[in-house]
């Protein structure tokens, strides 16, 4: 090992918590400004990247559960375990709460949902909102929090005003695996929108192919060009398991292909606003599925780069 590779760490971080707790404000604290194009317009089951950030010669990479943590009047517990399932493939779990109300009847469903999980990974609270609450009161939160789940930290943050954002964040640096970084750093910035692009093209492919989906399936951005009239042009690559998918995924002529590629374009320009040019491409890689035990819970796309 070099000097320049010694302590890098890696790993996935989920952000969990109701709904107005601050998560977009403190991810945007620690990640940087372009986070906060990844909304809830495009809305899927499974765990998609919020952003990454750098500490020291960590990388960490959040993750969220869009929609799973949301519930109405009635928690439905079956949905929410199973849900969790992508929450609990992180290194780390924070469970951000809001200072000014405390133990709530959400944040006590989603503690519930914590203890019917068994991962072994470190669970942090994080008081959001210190702003709006008088000091002497946290203690008494943070004790009855504790006092409720055995938290492995607990910090008291105010993501809007910076404060105890740099503890936590550094914390969690800490906390990872040690190993080399998921994402190249030039492709940091924009991962959400690579992402959101990505899973636009898969749930054009769903909705044309139906049952004929071929289960083992993935798309990647694989570059993403600014060009100087305003438009992008954006490449993907749809990864299959087996020849004979590829033949489905392409149609006659690449008929199905050029549907899919159509419908989301046409999406993308309406999301972002402006001209698309997508390139999709349809590529075999039979070893896919291993990675895809490890990365695909994640709603990753991952990319080994060897
Ligand atoms: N006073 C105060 N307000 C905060 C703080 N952090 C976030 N807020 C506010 O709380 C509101 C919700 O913040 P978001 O970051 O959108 O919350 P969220 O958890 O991402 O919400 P969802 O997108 O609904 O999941 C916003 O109006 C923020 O400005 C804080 O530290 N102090």
């Amino acid at each position: 090992m070099t000097d320049t590779q010694q302590d890098t760490r890696a790993g996935f971080v989920a952000l969990i918590g109701e709904p107005n707790a601050g998560k977009s404000t403190l991810l945007n604290r620690m990640v940087g400004a372009k986070v906060s194009i990844v909304t809830h317009k495009v809305q899927t089951t499974r765990a998609r990247i919020r952003g990454v950030a750098l500490a020291g010669a960590s990388q960490i990479v959040f993750v969220d559960t869009p929609g799973i943590f949301r519930p109405k009047r009635r928690l439905d517990r079956a949905m929410v375990s199973a849900a969790w399932g992508g929450a609990a493939d992180a290194d780390v779990v924070v469970l951000l709460i809001e200072a000014h109300r405390g133990l709530t009847e959400g944040v006590e469903a989603i503690l519930t949902a914590l203890e019917e999980r068994s991962g072994p990974a470190p669970i942090a609270l994080a008081i959001n909102k210190i702003d709006r609450v008088p000091a002497e009161s946290l203690l008494a939160l943070t004790k009855k929090m504790n006092d409720r789940y055995a938290f492995t930290e607990t910090f008291l943050i105010s993501a809007e005003k910076g404060r105890g954002v740099e503890d936590l964040r550094d914390w969690l640096a800490g906390k990872l695996p040690e190993g080399p970084w998921l994402y190249p750093e030039d492709q940091i910035a924009d991962l959400p929108l690579r992402m959101i692009a990505a899973e636009m093209t898969r749930e054009k492919l769903t909705l044309r192919l139906h049952e004929e989906l071929p289960y083992q399936l993935t798309v990647e951005t694989e570059k993403w060009e600014e060009r100087a009239d305003g438009s992008a042009r954006i490449d993907q690559i749809v990864y299959v398991a087996r020849d004979g998918h590829k033949g489905i995924l392409l149609g006659k002529k690449g008929e199905t292909i050029k549907a899919v590629g159509r419908a989301s374009r046409e999406e993308l320009e309406k999301f972002l606003d402006r001209r698309i040019h997508l390139f999709l491409q349809v590529k075999v890689r039979p070893n896919w599925l291993e990675e895809r035990d490890r990365y695909g819970e994640m709603g990753l796309d991952f990319n080994d780069g060897d």
